[in-house]
């Protein structure tokens, strides 16, 4: 896998904000707006209406160039062709997931805090590791909370992307990317507002910025 994929503005959908009747137009203007990775989770609704949903979803990912990612389920990344999967510590293994899923694969892991399980998840052929999360999120709020110094840290002892997450907003995330984080991964900052294009474009901002500093 390129590692230079991992970068830039990661927006995951919900069901709440994204419903089945918008998702696609939300998706599309988030892309718009600067998005190069999404994340499609869902833990609602029935596998056979995941399946359609992200079947649709990878499709228009990849006519527009970002990359498609499915959130827990080897069974729907496979079915819907995803560039990838994100697994957290309850999901599936990462060893299951690339045999699964093929060296190609782009397989992502959840460390939390945990510097020691990203050091590890590296040596096991994880393509990224997210960190979070860093802030009060509306969407996970008992997601185990992270520091600012992991992610500084991280920056010594990684050679894989890093992409944090958790209550990230254009006005706190400056200091994630300047922290060392390769990418943003947001919910409500860019679903949850009224408009969604304009949304993603100030959060996809953070990247430009810091790299005129
Ligand atoms: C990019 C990204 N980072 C972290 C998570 C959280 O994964 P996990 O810990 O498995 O929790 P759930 O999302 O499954 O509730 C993520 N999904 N994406
Ligand atoms: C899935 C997940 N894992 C840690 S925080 C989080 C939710 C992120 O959503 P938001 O950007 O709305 O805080
Ligand atoms: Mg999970």
């Amino acid at each position: 896998m390129n590692h230079s994929k991992i970068n830039g503005l990661y927006v995951i959908t919900d069901p709440w904000l994204c419903p089945n009747e918008t998702i696609i137009d939300k998706v599309a203007a988030a892309i718009a707006g600067g998005a190069k990775i999404i994340q499609y989770r869902d833990k609602t609704q029935s596998m056979a209406v995941q399946k359609k949903i992200a079947s649709q979803l990878s499709q228009v990912c990849h006519q527009q160039g970002a990359l498609f990612i499915v959130n827990d389920s080897l069974e729907l990344a496979q079915y819907s062709q995803a560039d990838g999967i994100h697994l957290g510590k309850n999901d599936s293994n990462l060893s299951k997931a690339r045999a699964c899923l093929g060296k190609e694969a782009i397989i992502g892991i959840s460390c939390y805090d945990s510097i020691e399980r990203a050091l590890e998840m590296q040596k096991l052929g994880a393509d990224y590791v997210a960190f979070g999360r860093f802030f009060a999120s509306q969407t996970k709020p008992d997601a185990p909370q992270a520091s600012l110094r992991t992610l500084q840290n991280s920056q010594r002892h990684l050679q894989i992307p890093v992409v944090a997450i958790g209550g990230i907003t254009p006005q706190n995330g400056a200091q994630l990317v300047s922290a060392g984080a390769n990418s943003l991964a947001v919910i409500h900052a860019v679903f949850g507002q009224a408009n969604i294009q304009e949304s993603a474009q100030a959060l996809s901002d953070l990247f430009h910025a810091n790299k005129s500093l």
